[in-house]
């Protein structure tokens, strides 16, 4: 982020799964969004959107395509993440149920289980209350990771059924739904905003 162009660049990792709503919503909000699949197109960007697919593809084309250590040093460097389901995967401490090969970021003190939620609960709808919106967020699950455990330094912003749906450290926000799926672009907007930027003011 510069003087001269306030909002940040928020790239969208674009390998696999549900990158181009991500991309929809955030130049909604009028960011620049570009799309991520190679190491200079990393470069370019402040903040990256990790979305939701398969977390096992994504690890693999992130190794292949040559990027996974380049994010990771980035991400160790302080990049501003946001993932959502596979992408939370991707950013979690811990990942229960993975493929033996799955690798994973690291950045946010989090136990996940794959499809966590089980074969009847694969994918459900339901409005969830967040913190600091002062209206219900309409959630979307699809085979999401179920969050074991929530590190004490991470904030809990929103829980179903008492177990933790989205949760952020610093600059890393991760949920286990799809905030991309609805055209409500409030979530995308609480990232933009916990990374310092000031949108829109
Ligand atoms: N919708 C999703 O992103 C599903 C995540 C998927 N179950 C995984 O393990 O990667």
């Amino acid at each position: 982020m510069t003087e001269a162009s306030p909002e940040p660049v928020v790239g969208v990792l674009a390998l696999q799964g549900a990158f181009a709503a991500h991309q929809e919503r955030l130049v909604a909000l009028g960011v620049s969004a570009p799309l991520v699949r190679t190491a200079e197109q990393l470069a370019a960007v402040d903040a990256l959107v990790i979305p939701g697919g398969e977390s096992t593809t994504m690890s693999h084309l992130l190794t292949t395509n040559h990027l996974f250590d380049d994010l990771k040093g980035r991400i160790a460097d302080g990049l501003p993440v946001f993932g959502t389901c596979a992408g939370m995967i991707l950013c979690a401490a811990e990942v229960l149920d993975g493929r033996p090969d799955q690798r994973s970021f690291g950045r946010i003190d989090i136990t996940v289980r794959r499809n966590g939620y089980g074969r009847q609960l694969a994918s459900f709808e339901t409005d969830l209350d967040v913190d600091s919106l002062a209206d219900p967020f309409h959630a979307v699950f699809i085979r999401a990771p179920f969050v074991e455990r929530v590190g004490p330094e991470c904030e809990i912003l929103a829980e179903h059924e008492g177990v933790p749906v989205l949760v952020r450290h610093e600059t890393c926000t991760v949920a286990s739904f799809h905030p991309e799926l609805t055209p409500d672009g409030r979530l995308h907007e609480m990232f933009i905003r916990s990374i310092g930027s000031p949108l829109h003011e």
